[in-house]
């Protein structure tokens, strides 16, 4: 098939990974007889620096023209000034808006052998497998914010429309899994949460008798998810508690630089990300984690251009490199591979998988 894909490599950790999504990206499509055309586009801290706007048209313009946008990511010390007038969080903000993609698709099914390197009692680790649909466009993230003489303020709204659409989306993954829903909210201090039930209960009652369904309070489930995450299938929640609960999250896995995801909406085109910021601790090094990177890839060969035996070949050779103990720094000290090193292991095991498909 033909696709058009645009690279936003960003700031930071964001074009090392980056570069190893792209060299997975033209593996693919050279082995599996794709013809992928990626272009690439400036945001964030990058973008600051060259035109002094985080998301510039030209940005905007090439990722609506494509099939679907990877992003390494954006942000920095350098650009965190707090009275900075732009930042580079700004970008990937409005990028999210431009493309509509309200709903943040972050797998967590922690492989065993990373799984082992979490400081948690090893049986509560087995039967991980939850898809967190976090929404995204919407909350306290996007509402007007304001200084006042001495206070500040960030407004948190959200229309039924908003809960209605991802929570539909939300079930409807449910039905392709375990048919188990659980949503997390803050109902009992927050009017914003209050609708988030009422909404979420009326959504799956009418329309999703068939998938179980439970609310949950979030400052609870920040709990459950370290003392029982077998226990959960698809996790339906706003904006900033799916950003804090899926980097608790990725202490289930074993690192940040191991969770993927996909954000989608109603438009044609996604955008893929790793769930981790631009790692300014480790920057420049060449030794950050890019399996988080190659697994948005994967979800983007799955999700956005339909490519189900490619994204599941992806993903194989990404766990085998992961058997074979083909790990970065974050995951062993001893003989750690270098960014580039783990991006050939999963190139090489792939390579393997195309001819033998
Ligand atoms: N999607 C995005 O572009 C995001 C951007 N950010 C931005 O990133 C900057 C840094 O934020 P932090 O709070 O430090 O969060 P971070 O996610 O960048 O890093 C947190 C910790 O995880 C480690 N880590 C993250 N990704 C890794 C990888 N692939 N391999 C190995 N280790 C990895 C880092 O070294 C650090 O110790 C900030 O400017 C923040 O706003 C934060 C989260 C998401
Ligand atoms: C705007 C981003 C920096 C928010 C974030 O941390 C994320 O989406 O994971
Ligand atoms: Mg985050």
């Amino acid at each position: 098939m033909k696709a058009t894909i645009t690279l936003l490599p960003g700031d930071g950790i964001g074009p090392e990974v980056g570069a190893e999504a792209e060299k997975l990206l033209l593996a693919v499509a050279r082995q599996f007889g794709h013809e992928f055309t990626l272009q690439t586009g400036l945001i964030g801290g990058a973008a600051i620096d060259a035109t002094g706007n985080p998301l510039p048209e030209e940005t905007i313009t090439l990722c609506k023209q494509s099939d679907a946008v990877f992003l390494g990511a954006v942000g920095g010390p350098k650009w965190s000034d707090p009275n900075a007038p732009v930042r580079p969080e700004q970008g990937l903000l409005k990028l999210r808006a431009e493309l509509g993609v309200f709903a943040n698709l972050r797998p967590v099914a922690p492989h065993p052998a990373t799984a082992e390197l979490a400081p948690l009692k090893p049986h509560l680790l087995h039967g991980i497998d939850m898809l967190f649909v976090r929404e995204l466009t919407g909350g306290s993230y996007f509402g007007a914010k304001r200084r006042e003489a001495d206070a500040a303020v960030d407004e948190c709204r959200y229309t039924v429309a908003e809960i209605e659409r991802v929570t539909r989306r939300a079930a409807q993954l449910a039905r392709g899994r375990r048919r188990k829903l659980t949503h997390v909210d803050k109902a009992n201090v927050l009017e914003t949460s209050r609708l988030w039930r009422s909404t979420v209960t009326r959504i799956m009652d009418s329309e999703y008798p068939d998938v179980a369904y439970e609310h949950v309070l979030v400052d609870a489930m920040a709990m459950h998810l370290l003392t029982r995450p077998s226990h959960f299938d698809v996790v339906l929640t706003e904006n900033l508690f799916g950003d804090i609960l899926t980097d608790e999250a990725a202490v289930l896995a074993g690192s940040m630089g191991l969770l993927p995801s996909a954000s989608v909406g109603e438009g044609k085109v996604g955008l893929y990300e790793p769930i981790h910021g631009s790692a300014p601790d480790i920057a420049g090094k060449g030794i950050a984690n890019p399996y988080a990177s190659l697994l948005s890839v994967a979800l983007l060969l799955r999700h956005s251009l339909g490519l189900e035996a490619e994204a599941a070949a992806l993903e194989q050779a990404v766990s085998s490199a992961i058997s074979d103990g083909v790990l970065t720094a974050d995951l062993r000290k001893d003989h750690p591979a270098s960014t580039a090193e783990a991006g050939n292991a999963v190139l090489q095991r792939l390579s393997a998988l195309a001819k033998a498909a």
